[in-house]
């Protein structure tokens, strides 16, 4: 990211570290300037001041909220002088379990505040996870592989079926060659899974709203419209929900010293 912005007091940071890379967001208050995506930092950056060089105004850093899902990469940022790492005890949602990511937890938070309540969050990063509320409470969700992350695993552990790049639109679903047919088996397994567990969702909670995140999101949106139309138009897309989240958060503890 470039520092051409003029940094002003009421200025932010946001870091959420997900298991593929990390997530930046810089706000002013309450508004979302930009946000941006960038890679792990490595290991042998040893103080943030060497990784920080683009986020700071000369000497004063901003304030950076941290939520992480990867203790390695939170280590690389306890030195940082201006840090508030996230914790799960400090999200107000209520049935929560303690190993719950907080990535889940802060999107499902942002989600209620920026939609309503009950929802469901549908998250399509390296995992896919499902996380549902109601009454601000935590309902439940599942966690499986991702899209990526299914094509990966497959192509690790077998000798030859792996493949480069996922198409834009559905495959056909009965192939007849070896790239469409792992494309084939990978996409409609998924999208049926998220058709079923909306479906299910929805009808415990017919009212809710359905929210898709993540970085396979659009993709993933893509393939549902082609599959269940009807479905697909009850889905929200927010790539932002983590943030939301965080901003909430952020509210709360100012509002309350
Ligand atoms: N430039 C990119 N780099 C990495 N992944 C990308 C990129 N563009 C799209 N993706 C997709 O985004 C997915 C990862 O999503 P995301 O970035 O939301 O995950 P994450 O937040 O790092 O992981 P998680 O939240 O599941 O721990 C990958 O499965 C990949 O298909
Ligand atoms: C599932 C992931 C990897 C998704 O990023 C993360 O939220 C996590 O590590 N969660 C811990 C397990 C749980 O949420 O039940
Ligand atoms: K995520």
């Amino acid at each position: 990211m470039s520092a051409l912005f003029y940094v002003l007091e009421s200025n932010w940071l946001t870091l959420a570290i997900g298991n593929s890379r990390l997530h930046w967001a810089l706000f002013a208050g309450e508004s979302l300037l930009k946000n941006w995506d960038a890679p792990h930092l490595l290991a042998s950056c040893s103080n943030w001041a060497e990784l920080s060089v683009n986020i700071t105004n000369g000497d004063r850093p901003l304030p950076l909220f941290l939520a992480s899902v990867v203790p390695s990469q939170t280590a690389l940022w306890q030195t940082y002088p201006n840090l508030q790492i996230i914790t799960l005890d400090k999200v107000p949602i209520k049935g929560t379990y303690p190993t719950l990511g907080i990535d889940r937890a802060l999107a499902l938070w942002g989600a209620i505040e920026t939609y309503s309540i009950p929802v469901l969050v549908i998250d399509a990063g390296t995992a896919l996870t499902f996380t549902g509320a109601s009454n601000f409470s935590l309902v439940g969700g599942a966690i499986l592989p991702g899209l990526s992350l299914q094509f990966q695993s497959l192509g690790q552990k077998t000798a030859g079926l792996s493949i480069e790049e996922l198409p834009a639109q559905l495959p056909p679903r009965f192939a007849t060659n070896t790239t469409q047919a792992i494309q084939s088996g990978i996409i409609y397994t998924i999208i049926a899974s998220l058709c079923d567990y909306i479906q299910s969702w929805l009808q415990q909670y017919p009212n809710s709203k359905v929210v898709l995140t993540g970085g396979d999101r659009t993709i993933l949106l893509n393939y549902l419209s082609n599959y269940s139309p009807q479905l697909a138009t009850k889905i929200i897309v927010d790539g932002n929900l983590i943030f939301w989240g965080v901003r909430s958060y952020r509210k709360l503890y100012r509002a309350s010293g």
